[in-house]
């Protein structure tokens, strides 16, 4: 496995570095950013992957959420991929909601996506497998959050590995993509309008009504000034199942908060301690 150094920085005693790889699961080069804490220059540390929403790259977290300082504090490696396979041969949609940008971490079976867009197995299995390759990172220790598009990205992936992941946490997550216009749009084009069989295995809700709880607490912070709560996010939907099959779920609304890095700069520290609670106990 190769990879390129595009930068690497010192923050807080650690490196932010970006990188360069080719991806053989989606087909293009691909570009993430890794977060080394101080503690990785000495041992294994555990990782924590940040998904990112609609319309961004590996840089938005990177360089908004603020996640450094604490990161360096607690000893976590913190991985931001990119949102969507991407180049000139890759398909795309005028639509900021749709191809490039907007992968859903699902894997494509409708052409013309399916060749490239494949983002779940390439965060379970093609990332995770170079940054242990590349760096001091615990393979055994990984936990995964992330925000809206990038929230369902995380829940997903958690509640259908409950053996990989050992914590989950969201920012304005879409819980239910089978429910919103966002979630709606993506699944027909991605899987096909007429595969509603497989669209409940990207759903959250649904995945949690199928296979019943998770062993964690999974934490979610909301904004109650997010434009898309009411018609895309709809967090009362997760809530709901939670309560129905017993999920522990600590859903705090956030008087104030939008949907932007604000937002999750403002929340971020309590995320990281919860992970790296689960990540160390
Ligand atoms: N209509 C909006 C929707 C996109 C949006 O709000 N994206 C969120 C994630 S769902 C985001 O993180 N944007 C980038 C940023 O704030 O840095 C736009 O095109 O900017």
């Amino acid at each position: 496995m190769t990879f390129e150094i595009i930068s690497e920085a010192g923050s807080f005693g650690g490196i932010q570095g970006y990188y360069k790889h080719r991806s053989a699961v989606l087909g293009c080069d691909m570009r993430f950013s890794v977060y080394q804490p101080p503690a990785a220059q000495h041992h294994d540390v555990p990782i924590l992957w940040y998904l990112s929403g609609l319309t961004c790259t590996e840089d938005n977290a990177t360089v908004k959420a603020g996640f450094q300082r604490m990161a360096s504090e607690l000893g976590l490696m913190v991985v931001c991929p990119d949102t969507s396979p991407r180049g000139d041969d890759v398909p795309n949609d005028d639509a900021y909601d749709m191809g490039q940008g907007a992968g859903f971490y699902l894997d494509a079976t409708s052409i013309p996506w399916k060749k490239n867009f494949r983002m779940y197995s390439y965060i379970r299995d093609e990332l995770p497998a170079l940054v242990s390759s590349m760096f001091a990172a615990d393979e055994t220790r990984q936990s995964i959050t992330g925000h809206s598009m990038g929230g369902h990205g995380a829940l997903t992936l958690f509640l259908k590995n409950r053996n990989k992941f050992k914590s989950v946490s969201a920012f304005a997550p879409i819980v239910s993509p089978t429910s919103c216009p966002w979630g709606q749009k993506a699944l027909s084009k991605y899987l096909g309008a007429g595969n509603k069989d497989e669209w409940v295995d990207y759903d959250a809700c649904a995945l949690l009504e199928r296979d019943g709880a998770a062993n964690v607490n999974i934490l979610i912070d909301q904004g109650l000034a997010d434009p898309f709560l009411q018609d895309q996010l709809m967090p009362e939907l997760f809530e709901d199942v939670c309560a129905k099959v017993g999920q522990d779920v600590t859903l705090r609304r956030q008087e104030g908060y939008d949907h932007s890095y604000f937002f999750i700069a403002s929340f971020i520290e309590d995320h990281l301690r919860h992970h790296h609670k689960a990540l160390t106990t």
